[in-house]
């Protein structure tokens, strides 16, 4: 077992009979979707919703029932992987296009847990690129007002010779911050800027993180209050 399947599956005991539950997207998300199929083909009844096309599919192969938001008001529980997780629980994610999805999706849920194997915890965010959703209209003046503001590189994610473009549409710039010294202030900076949809800071949104190690340990980090 590897260290994101160890987290993956660990945390996918968290989830009980009767519960709606928020699934992540990427390739930890992808144990924990694994490991609740495998539990719902052993009579574990549950509802889901999908943070990205991707693990919408590999829910649906583990027949895993998907419902509309409509359908509900708040999930019970949300399980996704990040990028980087600070001390604080800050976290950058994103890397696999999905963060838009899976902030709403992390936001409306009574328990967000974050999954990651022991090389994303870092001292201070900002190494791995933030990812920035910003709307297709008029994206170089977006990238231009992002550059004017920031002193640093952003590059527009890219994709088969082409802009990537997410689930919902929109672009993705990347961000190299290098070090992220106030999450919190940054993360709202950037919410306040016409063309911006999101981005993947998630800052005090999550309670819980599991941490897998390469010889299938895992370790349960809470949030303090
Ligand atoms: O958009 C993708 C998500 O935020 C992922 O949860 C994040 O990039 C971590 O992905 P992985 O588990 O593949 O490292």
């Amino acid at each position: 077992m590897n260290a994101k399947q160890a987290a993956g599956y660990r945390a996918a005991e968290w989830v009980e009979d009767g519960m709606i539950v928020g699934l992540g997207t990427g390739s930890t998300a992808y144990y924990a979707i694994e490991k609740i199929g495998l539990r719902v083909a052993e009579g574990l009844k549950i509802k889901a919703i999908a943070t990205s096309k991707a693990s919408e599919e590999l829910a649906a192969k583990y027949d895993i029932p998907l419902i509309k938001s409509s359908e509900v008001k708040r999930l019970d529980i949300a399980i996704d992987g990040a990028d980087e997780v600070d001390p604080d629980m800050a976290l950058i994610k994103g890397g696999g296009g999905a963060l838009l999805r899976e902030k709403l999706v992390a936001i409306n849920s009574d328990r967000f847990i974050v999954i990651a194997d022991i090389g994303k915890m870092v001292a201070r965010l900002g190494q791995f690129k933030l990812p920035i959703e910003i709307v297709p209209f008029c994206y170089e003046w977006t990238l231009e007002q992002l550059r004017n503001r920031y002193d640093i590189d952003f590059a527009m994610r890219m994709r088969d010779g082409g802009l990537y473009v997410t689930d919902n549409g929109n672009y993705i710039a990347d961000a190299a911050f290098g070090s992220i010294e106030f999450p919190a202030q940054l993360s709202h900076e950037l919410k306040m800027m016409t063309g911006v949809v999101d981005h993947g800071l998630f800052v005090d949104i999550a309670q819980t993180v599991v941490v897998g190690y390469d010889d299938g340990r895992t370790e349960v980090i809470e949030k303090k209050n």
